[in-house]
């Protein structure tokens, strides 16, 4: 395992090379687990990268080859993108919008499928992506390195800050290059970034007017409609206002990630292919309502007006002209 201060000197070269975009940025802390400004930025639901944790040290010999020898031959869901963006999308709502068109397809293949289509991977093929929540069909040593994550770690800080069940850990093989395009969830997530090196970029919920994410009935429900690479002001003029927080994590790192905070993850291009797990709780119960209502409260109340609307008008197209009436000329 490589030494905490080869990754930390490696972590500051990979600044140097990952791609700048239209908004400014500030890092976020990297702190070590046992400082009091983690877990006070922990309570206070802002993100922070955590070194020390041993969450996955365990896992840290999980490379590409490791996983191909020793996962078995179970199948694991790969995303196959004509590009190097893998935009989620929600099966179930695609009844909801009939022109709408998969950006990415998927499959089941075993590991080993996977790990060759990425080795003989030419220019111009499509990109793929292994996208999988940990489960039993996995072989004895990796069953074996996931019982010696810290879960004592990781438990006490779900019951620290009152938050719900693990509902499941995502294993995440992505090809150099790979970008999941920005999006929110709605659920706590400690990040474990276990080989090669990504690049997060992460907009707090305020921010929910300046991303304009597609109506919440749309199979792409979380995620914006816009194209960092190909940034449309026309269309979305208050991209302008965005302001950004970027971590870049290697081997070893965990990220905090508070639930509605917006996130774009890239595999740094030329570092290689990357694995993470990420760790995705429920968040906790609401306390008492306490005004001033939090962004992320508000983001969830802007949420269930939209479902309470599509499903009292029960068609959709419906939605914009009753909106648009509602808002237009009067609160604008
Ligand atoms: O852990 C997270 O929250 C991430 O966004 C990590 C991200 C892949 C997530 C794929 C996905 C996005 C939306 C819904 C379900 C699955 C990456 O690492 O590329
Ligand atoms: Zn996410």
């Amino acid at each position: 395992m490589a030494s905490a201060s080869v990754v930390d000197s490696q972590l500051n070269e990979v600044a140097t090379k990952v791609k700048q975009y239209h908004f400014p940025v500030e890092s976020i802390p990297r702190l070590s687990y046992d400082d009091p400004e983690a877990e006070r930025l922990i309570r206070n639901e802002e993100p922070v990268i955590l070194t020390g944790t041993n969450l996955v040290a365990s896992a840290l010999q999980w490379s590409p080859e490791y996983l191909s020898n020793n996962i078995g031959h179970g199948t694991y869901t790969v995303y196959s993108s004509k590009n190097h963006k893998f935009l989620y999308y929600d099966d179930k709502k695609i009844c909801k919008v009939p022109t709408f068109t998969p950006p990415t397809t998927h499959q089941d293949m075993t590991f080993q499928d996977f790990l060759n289509k990425v080795t003989e991977w030419k220019e111009g093929e499509p990109y793929n992506y292994l996208q999988q929540s940990l489960n039993d069909s996995v072989g004895p040593q990796i069953v074996q390195d996931f019982a010696a994550f810290n879960w004592k770690w990781i438990s006490d800080e779900r019951a620290k800050n009152n938050w719900g069940a693990l509902t499941s850990n995502l294993l995440l093989v992505g090809m150099d290059g790979v970008v999941t395009p920005v999006h929110y969830d709605e659920q706590q997530n400690f990040f474990a970034q276990v080989h090669g090196f990504k690049r997060f970029l992460l907009f707090d919920p305020s921010m929910f007017g300046c991303l304009y994410p597609y109506p919440v009935f749309h199979p792409h429900d979380r995620q914006s409609q816009v194209d960092f690479d190909n940034p449309d002001f026309d269309r979305f003029p208050r991209l302008r206002e965005l302001k950004g927080r970027q971590a870049i994590l290697g081997p070893g790192d965990v990220l905090y990630l508070p639930v509605y905070w917006w996130h774009q993850v890239e595999s740094v291009p030329g570092y290689g292919m990357t694995v993470s797990v990420n760790f995705w709780y429920k968040s906790g119960p609401t306390e008492k309502i306490v005004y001033p209502l939090k962004p992320h409260q508000k983001v969830a109340m802007m949420r269930n007006i939209e479902k309470m609307i599509t499903e009292a008008l029960n068609n959709p197209e419906e939605v914009p002209p009753l909106l648009q009436d509602m808002v237009l000329g009067r609160y604008t």
